[in-house]
């Protein structure tokens, strides 16, 4: 019988069956698959996931179990250091071949390593494009550098065009008999005190979910994207977390926009497709600057004279409690939901480094514990962002003025009102912590003080 020493899929940020390269290669070798997905807080370069994330994985994990169990196969479950774990697993089963889908933080130095020792022990080992739409060392400038500017980025990446259609799940998947962890074992969720009343109500996690998600986005509300930017009105995918653990890949997201769209829809696909490029474009600044969730992107910033702000100031902001509505408003979002709209993400992360002078890494440490979609690029790039030391980043002199941003984009008070209603009955505070045009002066200072020790 040909092939009948068993293929290993490693996953990591790509649980689906859909679309997932490095499963599909796997079964098309022939033989039985062990379907691996590894807890892995240990190794060198691996980021602790936070709270929220861990809430979603534990529930994508099961997900995915019964989905490949309707398919004949099993999801094999291990906790470890990933070089040990895979090379024990490859002992265990006598597996011919390891697949996997690539990583593109720190992570990748382990998946460099262990290929290349799977190798020399005579075990193949291949990896596969499948959570970007293009690789990052393949978008860069004419002489080769990475892109600092997105719009220059993401028009190079449009006009390389994107290769391959997406790949269909497996019909069937044959099974092979491995040890596993019970997924109940691993404490992904949170007990004692069980926080995550909110995430049940708002969260559905999985593969199916995530196509109901886009479908349903295409149908309905895509045509209203080009309002993205109010936070009481529904014109936006909620596909972050589904991307965040690759329950969907950008590949059938990208498929599925340039298909079969109403007019209105067809008017706002581009729109939505370049933020789709945003995150491409993050990911593209972490392959280059891996250190991104603890350093400068622009080291000017390593200057910059934070203020030594009271830590209760800092629970307030974590907590909704700033008396600033907008403010509170968007923090209690991300408390109850585990996500937050965008532009409320920018006017709460600027409030925290700008009027409170935090350093951008208290917040990003927040958000990274409190976001189901909290992501190694994503969350860092835009964190930096908005700090002015990012790539591409809003200029630090760019305030937000939260009272101006909720009056422009939040004009009916809609989310205001559903995140603060005690503002209605007259018991929120009058007074925010601080004084937002006095704060404004301070950061600009601050601005110049920085520039002046680094001119
Ligand atoms: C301070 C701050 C922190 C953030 N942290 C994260 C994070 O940890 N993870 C995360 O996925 N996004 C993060 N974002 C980006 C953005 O807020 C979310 O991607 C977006 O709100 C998700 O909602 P959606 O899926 O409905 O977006 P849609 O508008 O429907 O966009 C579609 C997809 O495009 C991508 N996208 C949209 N906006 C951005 C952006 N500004 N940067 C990168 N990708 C984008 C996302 O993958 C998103 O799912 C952050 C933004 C800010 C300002």
């Amino acid at each position: 019988m040909p092939n009948e020493r068993p293929s290993v899929v490693w996953l990591r940020d790509d649980l689906r069956l859909a679309d997932n390269p490095a499963l599909d290669a796997a079964v098309a070798r022939g033989g039985p698959v062990v379907v691996v997905y590894l807890l892995d807080e240990v190794s060198r370069g691996i980021r602790p996931l936070g709270g929220a994330v861990k809430w979603w994985l534990h529930h994508s994990l099961a997900s995915l179990g019964a989905d490949i169990a309707a398919r004949g196969g099993t999801l094999t479950l291990r906790r470890g250091d990933a070089a040990t774990e895979i090379a024990r697993i490859v002992a265990e089963t006598d597996a011919a071949a390891v697949f996997w889908n690539r990583r593109y933080g720190r992570a990748r130095d382990i998946d460099a390593a262990l290929k290349s020792s799977l190798r020399e022990a005579g075990v193949e080992a291949q990896s596969f494009r499948a959570n970007l739409l293009f690789e990052p060392w393949t978008v860069t400038t004419q002489e080769g550098n990475p892109y600092r500017v997105f719009t220059q980025f993401w028009k190079t990446c449009l006009e390389q065009g994107v290769a391959r259609d997406p790949l269909d799940a497996p019909d069937s998947i044959r099974p092979f008999d491995v040890r596993s962890d019970d997924l109940g074992d691993w404490g992904l969720l949170p007990t004692k005190p069980d926080w995550a009343g909110g995430l049940r109500e708002h969260c559905r996690p999985g593969e199916d979910n995530a196509h109901e998600r886009l479908e349903g986005f295409v149908d309905e509300v895509l045509e209203s994207y080009n309002r993205r930017d109010e936070p009481g009105f529904e014109a936006t995918s909620g596909l972050s977390p589904h991307l965040r653990f690759g329950e969907i890949s950008p590949l059938q997201i990208w498929h599925r926009l340039h298909g079969a769209l109403g007019a209105g829809a067809k008017a706002n696909a581009a729109g939505f497709l370049r933020e789709v490029g945003w995150r491409e474009f993050n990911w593209n600044i972490l392959y280059h600057f891996p250190e991104l969730h603890e350093r400068n992107y622009r080291s000017a910033f390593d200057a910059f004279p934070w203020a030594d702000t009271p830590e209760w100031e800092i629970d307030a902001w974590r907590h909704g409690t700033t008396g600033v509505p907008l403010v509170d408003a968007g923090m209690r979002e991300l408390w109850e939901t585990g996500t937050m709209h965008n532009r409320v993400r920018m006017v709460t992360a600027s409030f925290l480094i700008k009027n409170l002078l935090v350093d951008w890494r208290v917040g990003e440490a927040w958000f990274w514990d409190t976001l189901v979609d909290a992501d190694e690029a994503n969350n860092p790039a835009n964190w930096q962002w908005v700090a002015g030391s990012g790539a591409d980043a809003a200029p630090y002199f760019r305030v937000f003025n939260p009272v101006l941003q909720a009056q422009k984009f939040d004009k009916h008070g809609r989310y205001i009102r559903r995140w603060v209603p005690e503002l209605e009955a007259g018991e929120y505070p009058l007074e925010p912590i601080v004084d937002l045009a006095q704060s404004r002066r301070d950061a600009l200072a601050a601005y110049d003080t920085m520039k002046a020790s680094t001119s």
